[in-house]
């Protein structure tokens, strides 16, 4: 995976969170206000949610398909989180890089490091509940995992929260719609960081030096 660094304009977007902060609500949020950023669709042997559709949300894939992934090299980072295997493809990245103005991810803080290491231009968001209660009282509403695994992911949520110091911007979803505001307005900031716009830069000058 090479980085091409940030001048390139390409925003590389990691959203990463405890399960049930609301990572996904506000990130589809984002898709639909800015779909020229490409949501990179994971690879996980999670089985699906009755609303998820294959290749969607995700592609869903036995531990065998992911393991050949693996030895394959054909991931850009990937994880065990709550039990599960999640990977984010070479080829995702790709896609995007040819296809978009930048790429979203919905990943946990151990792929955020790893693709933050090859790609170290990437914008790291984490997005906190506004409480362990809460996070709780969202978890069990929204009915997608039995007890146990609903037991799993708020016994690792605290420690991901530990993670918090490696992220660029940190979100407190209470009221979803302030904390929508704060991501949108994340995007719009990163796009004027001046690395982004040197590729403008450059050509305006060279239109006053009258190479255009
Ligand atoms: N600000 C909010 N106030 C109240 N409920 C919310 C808020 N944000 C999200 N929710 C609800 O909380 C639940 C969890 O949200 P969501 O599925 O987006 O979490 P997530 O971080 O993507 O979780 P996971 O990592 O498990 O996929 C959903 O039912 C969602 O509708
Ligand atoms: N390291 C990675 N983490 C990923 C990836 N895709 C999703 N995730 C994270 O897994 C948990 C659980 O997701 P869920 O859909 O089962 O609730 C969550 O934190 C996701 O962000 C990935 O490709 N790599």
């Amino acid at each position: 995976m090479s980085s091409e660094g940030a001048d390139d304009g390409f925003l590389l977007l990691i959203v990463s969170s405890p399960s049930g902060a609301g990572k996904t609500t506000l990130c589809t949020r984002l898709r639909k206000e800015f779909p020229e950023l490409r949501f990179s669709v994971s690879h996980t042997t999670r089985k699906p949610r009755p609303t998820e559709v294959d290749g969607r949300e995700y592609h869903f894939v036995d531990t065998q398909h992911f393991e050949h992934m693996v030895r394959d090299n054909a991931f850009a980072e990937w994880a065990r989180v709550h039990g599960h295997l999640y990977g984010t493809s070479l080829n995702e990245i790709e896609i995007a890089r040819g296809s978009a103005r930048g790429i979203l991810f919905d990943i946990d803080h151990q792929g955020a490091r790893q693709i933050r290491a090859a790609l170290s231009e990437a914008v790291c968001v984490f997005i906190l509940p506004p409480s362990m209660a809460e996070l709780e009282r969202r978890l069990r509403g929204r009915g997608t995992e039995d007890e146990q695994a609903t037991l799993r992911r708020l016994q690792n949520a605290r420690g991901e929260i530990e993670h918090y110091g490696f992220f660029d911007y940190v979100i407190v979803n209470d009221d979803v719609d302030q904390a929508y505001e704060q991501l949108r307005a994340i995007v719009f900031a990163e796009r004027c960081r001046r690395p982004r716009r040197s590729g403008l830069c450059e050509r305006l000058l060279a239109e006053r030096r009258g190479e255009r």
